[in-house]
């Protein structure tokens, strides 16, 4: 974990998202001033989609110039209410105005395409945009009891690949077991990763997040960002590491 990791905990879940939803306009609006699109990766998860929720239908933000990518899927149908980009669409996307060739969601299990062949669709996409790794804007990343981030978990093989993007998982030990997700390296190789978390069973994740040096055992502590990683938590989530410094 770099320098630049910070942590933001703040008093409660609401407080937190109705912070991220202040930050992520102040810093798109920021970005569309100095490129032509921005390039945003969303999560799953209670944060996740929470934060998604919250964000405020007033702001005036050139949605035609961002890209909404995800971090990970669950393989199943579409319209299953466990696909993260059902559940985002639900939240936001559906009263955005954004093209929907902006929108970058993982293959579902009936597209047609197997597991692997859906990771490969998925790489080929990427792919249009960036010859090589992927380069996001912002990478929204939820964190589980377990430490795990996207579908990278403790103890598994997908948190040590490293010459690919994208790969199939196919034991989760989160349901449902199959799992499309990005790699480290195409996450972290994104100017800004915000990692969010509330509640106090992510206090252990949170506090491994800053004192692991083993991401196979606390994948959360290989978070770091190209410009900027911060950690945006509610105390619950913080409290080991705020007893800490007590
Ligand atoms: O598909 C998923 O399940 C996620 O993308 C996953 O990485 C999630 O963000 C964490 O498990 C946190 O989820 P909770 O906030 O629900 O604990």
């Amino acid at each position: 974990m770099s320098e630049e990791t910070t942590l933001e905990a703040y008093a409660d879940k609401q407080e937190l998202i109705d912070n991220i939803d202040e930050i992520f306009e102040s810093t798109v609006k920021d970005l569309l001033v100095e490129q032509d699109a921005v390039h945003v990766v969303l999560t799953g998860g209670t944060v996740g989609i929470a934060l998604l929720e919250n964000i405020d239908p007033g702001h005036v933000l050139d949605w035609s110039r961002i890209h909404l990518w995800w971090g990970d899927e669950r393989f199943v149908p579409a319209g299953h209410a466990d696909r993260n980009e059902g559940q985002a669409t639900a939240a936001l996307i559906h009263r955005l105005p954004i093209p929907a060739e902006n929108v970058h969601r993982m293959p579902a299990s009936d597209a047609g395409l197997s597991l692997d062949e859906a990771v490969d669709a998925y790489d080929d996409e990427l792919a249009k945009y960036w010859p090589e790794l992927p380069e996001f804007d912002i990478t929204f990343l939820g964190v589980g009891p377990d430490a795990h981030i996207a579908s990278l978990f403790p103890g598994l093989e997908g948190i040590e690949v490293d010459d690919r993007a994208v790969i199939a998982v196919r034991n989760s030990p989160k349901p449902p077991a199959e799992r499309i997700s990005l790699t480290l390296p195409a996450l972290n190789n994104s100017k800004n990763v915000w990692v969010v978390a509330a509640g106090a069973d992510k206090a252990d994740a949170i506090y491994a997040a800053f004192t692991s040096e083993n991401p196979s055992e606390a994948p959360v502590s290989a978070v770091e960002g190209t410009e900027e990683t911060v950690f945006f938590t509610d105390e619950a989530a913080a409290e080991r590491l705020i007893e800490e410094e007590e």
